[in-house]
């Protein structure tokens, strides 16, 4: 098959894209008043001469918590995401000083490692317990309106003292002062003043065994209220997991989600990285790992990935950060040498590269995506990770693009976008940014990608639906759907693809956070008849 670039680059993608990364106004359950006083500014500042800098040195204030609450503003107010934030490590920490600069008016000594895992427990626990953190809060202010009214910086900074002491268990009359003085300084002494009193209240009732805390009774609602306060998720979240999987199941899932996220690593063997020279390079890193139990060239890693990304071994290409949940979606595709397969919606193209390395050199994966920034991605990380001649980047609409394509292709997969409910322990702050309505805005999409993917596959190939969500009315109901509008295909059962532990009933590749603490992810194989 030869498709020229010519012939498939930019038809006018004239929708917008609707996908994990989609950032909505959070829907808050305690909802404040006050404005930001507090910018969260980007614009570049001319650069300052030495003794301006260590004029504005402050040796007072601990980093990690000054540099924790510009964070959490950012993903507040500016809409920076947090994982994004925690990726770009200690390289980033004079950049990072800048935002405490402009947005507190100092800056402080610099982040030493042990800063640096401070700040991202500090910052993923204070996203992730939001709700649980406001629910203390606001009950310990003097009046709600206290609460309501707060500004952004002086709340954030009250997360962050709650969580030190109520889940990092840390000594808490240093949390207290340190939190003090950081409000002293960047905002004023009244506001110190406060974080005094309501932190000193905080560890008075939690020595006592008393936190404010709701009780577990009631109807369904009152009980899905409770639930979304002591596990700190949206309440329609517990709702619709107490309805498909039962409370106690829900219970343990949000456990997973405000769990500490562990994350795997990809031999790169495109570029001729085996897992065994991985794991070398992981023992000279001092990274403790385990080998996956059902990916060959996968490792588990719990601690430690920061020293991944500064070694470089991420940069130049060496391994990628994979989820092996999304590693058996491509197992579920079972790509072979010399077969052409379309990843419909491929950015930033996690799928595509391991697709493209298990190719062994023959074939080809047409990438296409609506994104252009995303693509760029794909495109560079092809490049670092060698296997940039077996890819072929098209950007556009799917929907279009299949319409006015006339080639067929062995193998389509469509890794639609989709509400991310299974990847929300490693997007600590999805959960606020995901309402109930995008769901349905997100099955149509669903429906009409597949339908467009479905367009692509030649008689006897195969068409991959995929999510990396765990909402049966974005996995099987939409394949049902599916198959009723299109009985030219059938299911393909994935148990000759991966582990039969994987595998529900109707012979769908579906990953369970719970059950096999991996991100949660579903796929599905049809054939289409000859
Ligand atoms: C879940 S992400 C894909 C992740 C990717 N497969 C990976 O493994 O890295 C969904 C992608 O769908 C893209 N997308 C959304 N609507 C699209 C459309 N109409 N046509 C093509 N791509 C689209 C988004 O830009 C986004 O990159």
């Amino acid at each position: 098959m030869n498709i020229s670039m010519a012939q498939v680059v930019s038809p006018p993608t004239i929708l917008v894209s609707v996908d994990t990364q989609t950032h909505k106004a959070s829907s808050k359950p305690l909802k404040r008043t006050h404005k930001s006083n507090t910018s969260i500014s980007t614009k570049r500042k001319v650069p300052r001469s030495p003794l301006d800098r260590t004029q504005k040195l402050n040796l007072e204030v601990s980093p990690h918590r000054a540099v924790s609450a510009v964070r959490l503003m950012r993903i507040e107010l500016g809409g920076a995401f947090a994982d994004l934030l925690n990726e770009k490590g200690k390289g980033s920490g004079d950049n990072e000083m800048a935002y405490v600069e402009r947005s507190l008016g100092f800056r402080t000594k610099a982040l030493d490692d042990r800063d640096l895992r401070l700040v991202t427990d500090v910052v993923g626990g204070a996203i992730r317990w939001r709700r649980y953190l406001d629910h203390l809060i606001c009950s310990l202010c003097h009046d709600e309106n206290t609460f309501r009214s707060m500004e952004p910086l002086l709340l954030q900074i009250l997360r962050i003292g709650v969580y030190e002491i109520v889940k990092l268990d840390m000594p808490p009359y240093a949390v207290v002062d340190e939190n003090v003085t950081l409000a002293k300084v960047a905002l004023r002494p009244g506001a110190g003043n406060l974080v005094n009193g309501i932190l000193r209240k905080l560890v008075r009732v939690k020595e006592n065994n008393s936190l404010p805390l709701p009780k577990l009774e009631g109807d369904d609602r009152a009980q899905a209220r409770a639930l979304a306060i002591l596990y700190s998720h949206p309440v329609w979240m517990v709702r619709r997991w107490t309805k498909y999987l039962g409370q106690e199941e829900a219970i343990k899932l949000m456990v997973w989600n405000n769990s500490q996220p562990s994350f795997s690593l990809r031999a790169n063997t495109g570029k001729g990285v085996t897992r065994a020279d991985l794991v070398t390079q992981l023992n000279v890193l001092k990274v403790p790992h385990e080998l996956s139990l059902h990916l060959d060239d996968f490792i588990r890693v719990k601690t430690g990935l920061q020293n991944v990304i500064q070694a470089g071994l991420l940069k130049e290409g060496v391994c990628a950060v994979q989820d092996e949940s999304a590693g058996l979606v491509v197992s579920v595709v079972d790509p072979q040498p010399g077969e052409s397969i379309v990843d419909c919606c491929a950015a930033p193209g996690g799928k595509t590269m391991y697709m493209a390395s298990r190719l062994n050199g023959q074939g080809m994966v047409y990438a296409i995506d609506i994104n252009k920034g995303r693509l760029r991605i794909l495109t560079e990380t092809a490049k670092s990770h060698q296997v940039n001649s077996f890819i072929t980047t098209i950007e556009a609409d799917l929907r279009l693009f299949a319409d006015s394509n006339v080639v067929n292709y062995d193998k389509v997969l469509l890794d639609a976008p989709c509400s991310g409910l299974g990847v929300l322990s490693k997007k600590a702050d999805l959960r606020w940014n995901r309402r109930l309505e995008d769901l349905e805005q997100l099955k149509n999409l669903q429906d009409e990608l597949l339908d467009a993917a479905s367009l692509l596959v030649k008689p006897g190939g195969v068409l991959i639906y995929s999510t990396c969500s765990i909402d049966p009315e974005e996995n099987e109901e939409r394949v049902d759907a599916f198959l009723l509008r299109h009985p030219e295909f059938c299911i393909d059962p994935a148990d000759r693809f991966v582990p039969s532990d994987f595998i529900t009933k109707r012979g769908f590749y579906s990953s369970d956070p719970v059950k096999h603490s991996l991100d949660g992810a579903f796929a599905a194989r049809l054939v289409r008849a000859l």
